[in-house]
């Protein structure tokens, strides 16, 4: 929200029910935990009315966890998801909490400058379908992707000062 609020032209609310997310015009979906994050959206019936939305053009970037979610599939697991970007995600694929770290690198679709890379108990992208535009490639490992409406990255651009990923979101 802090990173969203020094944006122009952008107004963030939080989303917590079927009415926000009809009102809104893009949705970001946080780092945090994937499963849990699953379950709310299952036990708070917003699934259905978020898939419609993301299905009929709405811009949406999940981060971390929020990647996990888009994926059509994650890697060796059965955790609810959204099902709706062509990729297949591998949860925790860097390691535990204590693995986390940061580095920085080169995009050339969103920036000509390094950017600074935030993963924690990050996830990687294994495979990505032929729609996918890969967006930055880490030590062999896909870390962010673009399909149409569509944004995912393995690391959390809203725990450093940089604006970048922001701005290019934003541009959807
Ligand atoms: N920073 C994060 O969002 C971590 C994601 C977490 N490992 C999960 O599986 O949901």
């Amino acid at each position: 929200m802090n990173s969203l609020q020094r944006l122009n032209d952008v107004l963030p609310v939080e989303v917590k029910s079927q009415k926000d997310i009809e009102r809104i015009d893009s949705l970001i979906i946080p780092g945090g935990e994937s499963t849990t994050i699953g379950k709310l959206l299952r036990d708070f019936n917003l699934s259905g009315c978020l898939v419609d939305r993301i299905h009929s053009g709405m811009p949406v970037w999940g981060t971390c966890a929020g990647m996990i979610l888009l994926a059509r599939k994650i890697v060796e697991e059965d955790s609810i998801h959204l099902g709706v970007m062509d990729i297949e995600v591998r949860r925790n694929a860097y390691g535990s909490q204590l693995d986390s770290f940061s580095c920085s690198a080169v995009m050339d679709k969103v920036s000509e400058y390094p950017i600074e890379l935030v993963f924690i108990r990050a996830p990687w992208i294994e495979r990505a379908g032929e729609n996918v535009e890969v967006l930055a490639v880490h030590e062999c490992k896909i870390i962010a992707a673009r399909q149409n409406n569509m944004l995912a990255t393995s690391f959390h651009p809203e725990l450093t000062d940089d604006l970048t990923f922001h701005k290019y979101f934003a541009g959807f």
